[in-house]
Formats: structure tokens, C-alpha cells, sequence
């Protein structure tokens, strides 16, 4: 694939330029439009102005947050951003992965370039070389909330810019400075209000909802497809899904998954009357379940554009202008229902495919296909199981994603001495929904394989079962070579394992919008 630049401090950056940066498919490079660098230079030369006329800048000559209150005299003033990195080094949890890392550099890089936030062309070029070379601070996952900014996760990425804190860098886990070296740079002296800069954001939440966003919306096509291969195993009615029927309920993504799943089952009858049984909720109420997401991901979408590309910082420089701006830009507001939101919505399609997991299981609603789908025929039939724990574990892991859907937006709090006494919790709602991402790909990947298990049995007990579109023939082909039927009971664990990973690279192209 060709490495294609991603410009800040230009055009709007989009989700997908932070995903493609994440993954290393792409390299950051700063805008060359002139206008830029002016609007950079002016930042920090009305600082060193100000700083020499007035003496006085919240963050520069005072103490942080409560603390503004505090004067801090001018030959202190130097170390304070550097005590404002030591301070919030207190993350805990577990570490975000490289592909996170990455979407934070880039994302902090996106808010920093457009230009009000006083810092330096250094530093923006700096967090350049970072996310180009692969240094990539060691960050906890745990410990913002969200509305100071994801301040102490962000302290690693300030911490790292200064030799102070530990990355991985060409496979392994050394300090700042020896990674810097290896690159004949050293680390940056952060100038007034540069340590601020970076960590007074929402560059955390907003990276993990680009990557969340980018899952949900493949997950939401796959789950049209699953839903189609489960409508043929059943032997489903095909009407549910006809376009006639959903004219008349105008809501575009959930008109748009009926007519995937109508294409996908080659629906193209349209009868006078129809004596046929309607489905289950799970099969003929599916595109109105999968199009609430698909509705929803074009809102997610500009909400998380609109925070990618904003001066999420405190206070904004206006450099041109010559203006200090006081504010709350650092509050997460936004992602926080988005991500509360998507993780609803997504836990929803792991509820949905549960249930048409029990329908193609159980012999009281699979309307002729084996007990659990075992391909396994004659008296070895007693001893073989089929998809019986697979279901189970889908009920576990349904389970699992439902309980993470209580918002964390509502569990704001009051912190540090009052200040920060309604904050957003955006970082947690991210983390959650990525999680919940993560449990409903399982869920999905495991009625994938079983409905395609089912097609079979279908089509071996009903040869002249309609034909599908190519399209889903050649996936089921697809599947075929890579899976067994399931006949004799043997662990699937490595071969849920190798599917989800499949889906996580998105491996079949779904659906044309
Ligand atoms: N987010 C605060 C600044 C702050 C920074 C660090 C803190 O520990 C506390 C507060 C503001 O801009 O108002």
C-alpha cells in the first residue's frame, strides 16, 4: 500500500487519517502553508511578549488549576512545566498499546497545529519525529477524567518530550533521552506554557473514539452479513428485508442494512400477500437493531472530527489577535456521549447475535437444522456437540459488553479542591466502549462461523434452497477454505482467535454505501 502523508495545521483531519496513522500505514508531515508557521511564531512571540510587559500568564507565572491563585516567582517560572510533567506521572493500569500511542501523538498533534495554544514549531516537529520514528511513550491507561484534559496520561507524552519518561523505540523499552540520542536529537526544553499545552486536552478519548469509530462501523456491515447468512440458515422469510417495507420508515442507515441483507439473500419478489410465519425479533427486527448504529455513526462521526481538529487547550493563545483566552476547551463533553453512546449501541449487535445464536442452536426454533448445528450424523451424533459451548461463551461475553454500557458521563465528580467540580469521564466512557468493541467482534465472529455452519447443513438438507448474491458466495468460499465444518467436537478456541483477527483487519469488503 503507498504511505500517504497526513498534513496537520492544514485541511480538517479526518478519523480515518488518524486510523491510518495509528496502524503505521501513513507518515505526519506539517502543513507548508506559510500562513502556518505565522500563526505558530506569533503564539509564542505575544508569550515572550506578554511575559515582558505584564508578567503575569495563567500556567507560565502561576500555579495549575486551584492553584492559579499561587505567583510563582520568575526564576522558578522555567521549572514549572517540568514539575507539571513530574507531578501527574501517577497513571496506573495497564499500558496503551502502540496503535493507541500512535492515534495520541497524532491526535495531540492535530489540536497543538492549529495554532492557538502558544506553543513552539519545535515541539510540533518533535511530536512529528515521534509518531514517524516510532517513539512511543509508555502511557497508563487509568487516571484522567476527562475534563482537565486527559492530564496525567498526557504527562507520559510531555515526560517523554523531555527525556523523562520511558518509550518503546525499536522494539524495546528504554528512557526518552537514549531513544532521542539514537536519532542525534536531544530532548526539548519545554518553553512557558508548552507543558500545559500538551496535557491540558482531550487528545486521549478523542484518539481511542477515532479507532472505536472506525470498529463500530465495519462491525455494524458485518453484522448485515451475519444477519443474512442466519436468515438463510433458518430459512428465513426474505420479505422482512423488502425495500417496499422499508420505505415507508425513512431512517437511511437502517434503510440502507435492509437493503444490504435483501441484496445479500437476493430478496426480489414483492408479493400481492404472504402466508409465511414471520421471523423472530433477533432476524426480522434486525435492521432496525444495526440501524440505529449505522444512523448514529454519521453523528459520532462529525463530533469526533469537530473535537479532533479543535484547540482543545487552556488558555487558547490567540498569537495574531493578541489575546489570552480563559475557558474549559479541555472538557470532553462531546466524546463522552459519543462513546457512551456508541458503546449502546454496539453492545445492542452483540445482544442481537446472541439471540440468533439461540435461534440456530436450539431444535424448538431452528426451523429443521441438527440440535447446536453438529454436522455429525448416525449414532456418532450422541457424543458431539457442535456450537453448544460457543453459544455459551457468547452468552458470557453478551453479558460482559452489556454491564460496560452504563454511562460513565453521569459519574462525573467533583476533584482537585473544587476546581474541576464537574468533569466528563470521557476517557473512561472510550475505554469502555472499546472494550465492549472488542466483546461484540467475539460474539459476532462466533455467529459468523456458526451461521455459516448453518448455510451448509441448510443447503446439504434443501438443495434447492435460492441462491445468494456472488458476493456472499464467495465469503462462504472464502470461509470454506480456511474452516472445517464442525462435525467431530474439537477445540475452536486458535480458530475464533484466527476469525477475530480477520475481522479486526477487516478482512472482506462490505457493502458499497
Ligand atoms: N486544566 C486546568 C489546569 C490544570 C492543570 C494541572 C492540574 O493538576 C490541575 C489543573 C485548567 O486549565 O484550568
Amino acid at each position: 500500500m503507498p504511505i500517504e502523508n497526513v498534513q496537520f495545521g492544514g485541511k480538517r483531519t479526518t478519523i480515518n487519517d488518524i486510523v491510518r496513522l495509528s496502524k503505521g500505514e501513513a507518515q505526519a508531515q506539517l502543513s507548508e502553508d506559510p500562513s502556518l508557521r505565522e500563526r505558530i511564531a506569533a503564539g509564542t512571540r505575544f508569550l515572550d511578549t506578554l511575559l515582558r510587559e505584564d508578567g503575569v500568564i495563567y500556567g507560565v507565572t502561576t500555579g495549575y488549576g486551584d492553584s492559579c491563585t499561587v505567583t510563582v516567582p520568575t526564576e522558578l517560572a522555567h521549572e514549572l512545566p517540568i514539575h507539571l510533567t513530574r507531578f501527574h506521572g501517577c497513571g496506573l493500569g495497564r499500558h496503551f498499546d502502540a496503535s493507541s500511542v500512535r492515534a495520541i501523538l497524532a491526535t495531540r498533534l492535530c489540536s497543538l497545529a492549529q495554532g492557538y495554544s502558544g506553543v513552539s514549531w519545535e515541539l510540533l516537529e518533535r511530536l512529528v519525529v515521534m509518531l514517524n520514528e516510532g517513539v512511543l511513550p509508555l502511557i497508563p491507561e487509568e487516571g484522567s477524567v476527562g475534563a482537565s484534559g486527559d492530564l496525567t496520561p498526557l504527562s507520559y507524552v510531555a515526560g517523554a518530550l523531555i527525556g523523562e519518561r520511558d518509550v518503546h523505540f525499536n522494539g524495546t523499552t528504554m528512557n526518552s533521552k537514549e531513544a532521542f540520542a539514537k536519532l542525534d536529537l536531544l530532548p526539548l526544553q519545554l518553553r512557558p506554557k508548552e507543558g500545559l499545552a500538551i496535557m491540558n486536552g482531550t487528545a486521549v478519548m478523542t484518539a481511542l473514539a477515532c479507532q472505536a469509530w472506525h470498529r463500530a462501523d465495519y462491525l455494524s456491515r458485518l453484522s448485515a452479513r451475519v444477519t443474512a447468512l442466519a436468515s438463510i440458515a433458518l430459512d428465513g422469510n426474505s420479505n422482512h428485508f423488502d425495500e417496499l417495507l422499508f420505505a415507508v420508515k425513512p431512517h437511511r442507515g437502517q434503510q440502507d442494512v435492509a437493503r444490504w441483507i435483501q441484496q445479500d439473500i437476493n430478496h426480489v419478489e414483492h408479493p400481492r400477500n404472504s402466508d409465511r410465519l414471520q421471523d423472530r425479533y433477533s432476524i426480522r427486527c434486525a435492521p432496525h437493531i444495526i440501524g440505529v448504529l449505522r444512523d448514529a455513526l454519521p453523528w459520532f462521526a462529525e463530533t469526533i472530527e469537530n473535537e479532533l481538529n479543535s484547540a482543545n487547550d487552556n488558555p487558547i493563545i490567540d498569537g495574531i489577535g493578541e489575546h489570552v483566552l480563559h475557558g474549559g476547551h479541555f472538557y470532553g463533553g462531546h466524546i463522552a456521549m459519543v462513546m457512551d453512546s456508541m458503546k449502546t449501541a454496539v453492545a445492542n449487535l452483540a445482544d442481537l447475535h446472541d439471540r440468533q445464536m439461540a435461534l440456530l442452536m436450539d431444535t424448538k426454533m431452528n426451523n429443521g437444522l441438527p440440535a447446536n448445528l453438529s454436522a455429525a450424523s448416525g449414532p456418532r451424533a450422541s457424543i458431539n456437540h457442535g456450537f453448544k459451548a460457543v453459544q455459551i461463551g457468547c452468552s458470557a461475553w453478551t453479558a460482559e459488553a452489556l454491564k460496560l454500557t452504563m454511562p460513565a458521563s453521569v459519574f462525573s465528580r467533583s476533584t482537585e479542591c473544587h476546581n474541576q467540580d464537574k468533569v466528563s469521564m470521557g476517557t473512561i466512557a472510550a475505554r469502555d466502549c472499546l472494550r465492549v468493541l472488542e466483546l461484540t467482534e467475539q460474539v459476532l465472529v462466533a455467529t459468523l462461523l456458526a451461521a455459516y455452519q448453518g448455510v451448509q447443513l441448510r443447503r446439504q438438507a434443501t438443495p434447492e434452497l435460492r441462491q445468494p448474491a456472488a458476493v456472499v458466495e464467495a465469503m462462504l468460499a472464502d470461509i470454506a477454505n480456511d474452516f472445517a465444518l464442525v462435525d467431530e467436537d474439537r477445540p475452536l478456541e486458535a480458530e475464533l482467535r484466527y476469525w477475530l483477527e480477520q475481522t479486526r483487519q477487516q478482512r472482506w469488503e462490505l457493502y458499497k454505501d
